[in-house]
């Protein structure tokens, strides 16, 4: 749940995302079909159901998928025609840190991108250092990631991904794996981000707090405004599918 103090730090605007008529395939499938969308608002939460569309969305906001037809502007970049500068804007955070994290340490790990965009090793490593203070985990620098719990090892994701000052972070499904303790701690990380955040959940309390949700449903928007409104009507849609599931289908 987010503080008042929390809700402070976010962005009063931001460059924003924008959609304009968007189709993408993958594979036999049409995922997205004409899909506008602006996405200003500092905190916003997608949901759906199963294979509703959500993680292709994300995957187009920061550049591992293309769409087919129309474009996507990250903070006013065209997607296709700036491809690097427009996912450099954007931070990705996976459902699992062990798909995120490459290097043996945490400092090697967290200082990986900024190496990339050509830092030097003690510059990188300095900076690393610093993100690591600011969470009150400089002790980390050297330690083993194999040594650290599952929630250890998210926050080490999130500090690879904010070190890089994105201006959005989108976050696919990313605590699934974790205790209650740890999400809440997470989740507060999350509240005091000074950027844009795009969530993805299937755990529905987690949007507490935040500016809109955008329910997707077969590749189009069913339902998008303030959580309060579409929660609700999200709720019973879902448990709607499941009384059809059961029991044979399952
Ligand atoms: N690599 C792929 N190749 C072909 N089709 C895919 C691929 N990945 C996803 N799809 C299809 O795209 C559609 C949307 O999938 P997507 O992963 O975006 O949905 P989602 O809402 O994120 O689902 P979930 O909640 O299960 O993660 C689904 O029908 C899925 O089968």
């Amino acid at each position: 749940m987010l503080q008042k103090n929390e809700l402070e730090k976010r962005p009063a605007a931001t460059a924003g995302l924008l959609l304009r008529s968007v189709s993408l395939r993958r594979g036999s499938r049409q995922v997205l079909q004409n899909l506008s969308l602006e996405m200003r608002e500092a905190r916003i939460g997608l949901v759906g159901l199963n294979g509703s569309g959500k993680s292709s969305l994300a995957r187009l906001l920061n550049g591992l998928l293309r769409a087919d037809e129309g474009e996507v502007l990250v903070g006013g970049v065209d997607a296709a025609k700036e491809p690097k500068l427009a996912a450099s804007r954007v931070g990705f955070l996976f459902q699992n840190p062990d798909h995120q994290i490459i290097f043996p340490t945490v400092g090697e790990d967290i200082a990986f991108g900024l190496r990339q965009q050509g830092a030097a090793k003690e510059a990188a490593r300095a900076t690393a250092l610093e993100i690591l203070r600011e969470y009150r985990c400089e002790g980390w620098i050297d330690r083993p990631v194999s040594e650290l719990s599952e929630g250890q090892k998210h926050l080490v994701c999130l500090l690879s991904v904010l070190v890089m000052q994105p201006d959005v972070l989108v976050l696919d499904e990313p605590f699934s794996s974790v205790d209650l303790a740890v999400r809440t701690h997470l989740m507060a990380v999350l509240g005091t981000l000074p950027l844009q955040v795009i969530l993805i959940s299937h755990d529905l309390d987690v949007y507490d707090g935040f500016d809109r949700l955008i329910w997707l449903d077969g590749g189009g928007v069913k339902a998008d405004g303030p959580p309060a409104t579409v929660l609700p009507v999200y709720r019973k849609f879902a448990l709607n599918k499941a009384a059809d599931l059961a029991p044979q289908s399952l």
